[in-house]
């Protein structure tokens, strides 16, 4: 028997990176969350300690925040993809790079040049990966949280002995979006294409009479993939955030669809991939990245 090595990379996780830029008084804001990771010829350093060809996560770190300075960081998919290339053009040893960036959204309070407030939760994502000269890019949006008052059902379903769940034909639909879409090339408008992607999921989201989860899911990636001929493929995961209806007659009232309990856990999670059947091969662009 022989122990060897697996797959292995490394890098600085979760850069915290905040950048002004002026025009006039007037500042833009740019906030990301940047981890980068390499892989490559490492295996002295796993096996030996040798860490000649060990770039080290500290520089990655120092690179982050000086290509932010060097030019304008620009679109998160652009940022990425400079970043990745650098790494793997200017160190022998390193053959492949993963950039994750998430981008924090703040709002300009009321016109005003300099102040800004923390909208919501919710991020816009990339991953970008680099193999030599080869770049694969899925992007995507975190915490968008949506919900719908009616419009929604779930009947239907098998009843064992253990179900106690009552058919609905008129529920609260709650989740919160995970999306990540994979770009057919590089070529992209990245801010354009993010913008009509989530417009597109949040109109399907709002327009669909839903009789599952499930089913919405797939209406939300199939539209996307209808409109944006850029995207080959998306992936959802969608917790099924449960507004239960509260049971009033302990107190003599009606609970006419009015009155819910929105309950934390546990929670249905809902997931799935939508792609063209054409769709180019995916490569690496998913490697290393949860399924959903
Ligand atoms: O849309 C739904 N899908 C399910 O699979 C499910 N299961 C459940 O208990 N409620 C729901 N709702």
């Amino acid at each position: 028997m022989a122990i060897v090595l697996g797959p292995n990379q490394y890098g600085k996780a979760e850069n915290r990176l905040v950048t002004v830029s002026r025009n006039g008084s007037v500042h833009t804001i740019k906030d990301l969350t940047v981890s980068t990771s390499l892989r490559g010829d490492l295996a002295d350093t796993h096996l030996t300690g040798d860490n000649a060809k060990v770039l080290a996560t500290d520089t990655q770190k120092n690179t982050v925040y000086a290509f932010a300075k060097q030019a304008p960081v620009g679109e998160i998919e652009d940022f990425a993809l400079r970043l990745g290339r650098h790494f793997v053009s200017s160190q022998e040893a390193i053959t492949g790079a993963r950039i994750l960036i998430d981008e924090h959204g703040w709002e300009r309070i009321d016109g005003h040049d300099h102040s800004f407030v923390r909208g919501s939760d919710e991020k816009r994502t990339t991953a970008v990966t680099i193999e030599g000269s080869q770049a694969w890019v899925v992007s995507g949006v975190r915490d968008l949280v949506v919900l719908k008052s009616t419009g929604s059902e779930f009947h239907g379903y098998p009843k064992d002995p253990y179900t106690t769940l009552k058919e609905t034909n008129d529920r609260i639909l709650a989740t919160s979006v995970t999306a990540r879409w994979r770009y057919v090339g590089t070529d992209v408008d990245w801010a354009k294409s993010f913008t009509e992607i989530r417009s597109i999921m949040l109109k399907t989201f709002a327009d669909k009479h839903s009789l599952s989860l499930q089913q919405t899911l797939y209406a939300m990636g199939e539209a996307v993939l209808q409109a944006r001929p850029e995207v080959a493929e998306v992936r959802l995961s969608m917790p099924n955030k449960h507004h239960f209806l509260v049971d009033l007659s302990p107190f003599g009232l009606e609970n006419d669809n009015e009155v819910f309990y929105a309950a934390d856990r546990p929670y249905g999670l809902i997931e799935g991939s939508v792609l063209r059947d054409d769709a180019p091969d995916a490569g690496l662009a998913w490697s290393t990245l949860p399924a959903f």
